[in-house]
């Protein structure tokens, strides 16, 4: 079964040397809502992924952003994160707007080294904030 893709953001407070990342609560659906994950969603078909990335934090979000480099997973450079779903990762930094909870989510969390596991992360993406962790540095 080819797993569908999911484009999503590391959005951080600066490429250049990452303090903190942007986390997003899940409003929906049920199973899910209440837990954390990295914004973006699902790239359309023929739509390329940073197309999708773009346009999906525009919409969920409110914001452009500047893109770094890809994260890339064990996973033919993805991560799958459910039976059904395969994230790409980008850094991110915002260009413009102030990120809100427009669609899908309830609440942002900015995050640092310390405080990076006081969300309930989606099982899924738990091993990706553990990879992320490596470019959080301490302050
Ligand atoms: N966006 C996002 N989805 C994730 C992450 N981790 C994870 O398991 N998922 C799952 C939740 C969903 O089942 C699926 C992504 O679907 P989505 O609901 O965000 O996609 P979408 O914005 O295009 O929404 P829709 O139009 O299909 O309703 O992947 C993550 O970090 N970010």
């Amino acid at each position: 079964m080819t797993r569908r893709l999911v484009v999503a953001a590391a959005i951080v407070d600066t490429l250049e040397r990452p303090g903190r990342l942007l986390a997003a609560r899940r409003s929906r659906p049920e199973a899910i809502a209440g837990r954390w994950e990295f914004p973006g969603g699902k790239a359309e078909p023929g739509e390329q992924p940073v197309d999708a990335l773009h346009r999906e934090l525009s919409e969920e979000l409110g914001v452009t952003v500047t893109l770094g480099d890809e994260l890339s997973g064990p996973d033919d450079g993805g991560w799958i994160i459910t039976d059904r779903h395969v994230l790409r990762l980008w850094f991110a930094t915002v260009l413009s707007g102030v990120p809100q909870p427009l669609v899908e989510h309830d609440a942002l969390q900015w995050l640092d080294a310390s405080s990076l596991w006081d969300v309930d992360w989606l099982d899924g993406d738990v091993r990706i904030v553990e990879a992320l962790a490596h470019h959080l540095p301490p302050r």
